[in-house]
C-alpha cells in the first residue's frame, strides 16, 4: 500500500513539473486566475508578480494543499543585482499577463492603449531577458495590439519565437459556448464553438456556420447571438459601472487556456484552441496576427488551422475584421518602433 502511494506522488512532481508566472497577479482576474493555477496539478512552482499585494495572495493561495510552491513578489529590490520581477520571471516554463487597467462604461477596448501598452512593453522586456523561452499568455487588452507589442520587444532583444506568443481569447470562446446553449438549451460545458480574428468587438467572428444548429437558428437568433458574443464584454463593463470588466470568467478562461499550452508541453495529442497567434492565414494582406483554432504542442504553436469554409455573411465579418485588426496590429508595431 505505501509503495503504491509513494509512486504516485513521485509522478505526480516529475510528470508534469511546470513553472508558471503570473504579472498583474494581485487585480481582479490576477487572483481567481492564480487560485485556479494553484488548483492545476501540472504547475509545481507558481509565481506572482505585482505592483502591490501579490505577496499577500501568494500567502494566502500558498495555504491550499497543492502540488506547488507559491512565491509573491514586488518591484522592490530582492537583491543587489535583481528585483522581484526578474525572481518571478527567471526560468519559467509560462508567463501569463493580466496587468494593465481594465474599461469603464463608454470606454473601447483600443481606449486602453495610452495606458496598457506601456505596461505591457515594460513586461515583455523583463520576460525577454529574464524568461526568454517561456510562452506568453496576453490577456491585457487591447490583445489586437498588446500580442505584436511584445512580439517587438522580443524582436528586438533578438529572442522572438512566433510558437510561444499567444493572445488570450478563449473567453470568446467560452461565451460562445454558454450563450448558443442558452438559445438551443443543451449542455454548454459540451459546445465548441470556434471564434476566429481578434479580440475586440467586429474583430470577433464566432463561425456558427460549423456548428450543428446553424440552420435551426432564425435570422434573428444568429444575428443577436452574434452581437452578444461580439459585444459580451460590453454587457460585463455596463453592469460592473464602473468597477471594471470581466475578471471571474475570464480567470477560468485564462487558466483553461494556460492548462491547454501545459498539455500541449507535455506532449498530449489534439490539444487545440483558438488563439490570436503569429500566423500565415492572411499575412500576404499584410495581417500579421490572426486567432483561429491552433494545435499546441511540445513546443508551443504546432499547427494554425485554416478558417475553412464561410459563409456569405462570415465572409463578409473576415474583410471587415481584416480592416480594423490590421490598423490594430500596426498601432502596436509601431508603439515599439518609435521608441
Ligand atoms: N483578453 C481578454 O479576454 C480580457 C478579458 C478581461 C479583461 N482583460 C484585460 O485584462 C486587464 C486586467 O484586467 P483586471 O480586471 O484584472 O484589472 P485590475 O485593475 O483589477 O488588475 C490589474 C492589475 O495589474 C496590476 N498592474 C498594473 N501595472 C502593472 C505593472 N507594470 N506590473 C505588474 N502589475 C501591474 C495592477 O496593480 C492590478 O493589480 C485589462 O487590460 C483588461 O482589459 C482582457
Ligand atoms: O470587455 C473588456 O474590456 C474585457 C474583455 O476584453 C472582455 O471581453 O470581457
Amino acid at each position: 500500500m505505501f509503495s503504491r502511494i509513494a509512486k504516485r506522488s513521485f509522478s505526480s512532481t516529475v510528470i508534469n513539473p511546470y513553472k508558471v508566472t503570473v504579472l498583474g497577479a494581485n487585480g481582479g482576474i490576477g487572483q481567481p486566475l492564480s487560485l485556479l493555477l494553484k488548483l492545476n496539478d501540472k504547475v509545481t512552482d507558481l509565481r506572482l508578480y505585482d505592483l502591490r499585494g501579490a505577496k499577500g495572495v501568494a500567502a494566502d493561495l500558498s495555504h491550499i494543499p497543492t502540488n506547488s510552491t507559491v512565491k509573491g513578489f514586488t518591484p522592490d529590490k530582492v537583491d543587489s543585482v535583481s528585483n522581484g520581477l526578474s525572481h518571478a520571471l527567471e526560468g519559467t516554463d509560462v508567463v501569463i499577463i493580466p496587468a494593465g487597467v481594465p474599461r469603464k462604461p463608454g470606454m473601447t477596448r483600443d481606449d486602453l492603449f495610452a495606458i496598457n501598452a506601456g505596461i505591457v512593453r515594460d513586461l515583455a522586456s523583463a520576460a525577454a531577458e529574464n524568461a526568454p523561452n517561456a510562452a506568453i499568455l496576453v490577456i491585457s487588452n487591447p490583445v489586437n495590439s498588446t500580442v505584436p507589442i511584445v512580439a517587438e520587444v522580443f524582436k528586438q532583444k533578438g529572442v522572438y519565437n512566433p510558437k510561444k506568443l499567444f493572445g488570450v481569447t478563449t473567453l470568446d470562446v467560452i461565451r460562445s459556448s454558454r450563450f448558443i446553449s442558452e438559445i438551443v438549451n443543451t449542455d454548454p460545458t459540451t459546445e465548441k464553438v470556434d471564434v476566429v480574428g481578434g479580440h475586440s468587438g467586429i474583430t470577433i467572428i464566432p463561425l456558427l456556420s460549423k456548428t450543428k444548429y446553424y440552420k435551426s437558428l432564425s435570422d434573428e437568433q444568429r444575428e443577436q447571438l452574434i452581437h452578444r458574443i461580439q459585444f459580451g464584454g460590453d454587457e460585463v463593463v455596463k453592469a460592473k459601472d464602473g468597477a471594471g470588466s470581466a475578471t471571474l470568467s475570464m480567470a477560468r478562461a485564462g487558466a483553461r487556456f494556460a492548462d491547454s499550452v501545459l498539455r500541449g508541453f507535455a506532449g498530449e495529442k489534439n490539444v487545440i484552441e483558438p488563439t490570436f497567434v503569429d500566423s500565415p492565414l492572411f499575412k500576404s494582406e499584410g495581417i500579421e496576427f490572426f486567432a483561429s483554432p491552433v494545435t499546441l504542442g511540445t513546443n508551443g504553436v504546432e499547427q494554425i488551422h485554416e478558417v475553412g469554409n464561410l459563409s456569405a455573411e462570415e465572409q463578409q465579418m473576415l474583410e471587415t475584421c481584416k480592416e480594423t485588426l490590421k490598423k490594430n496590429i500596426e498601432k502596436g508595431v509601431a508603439f515599439v518602433s518609435k521608441k
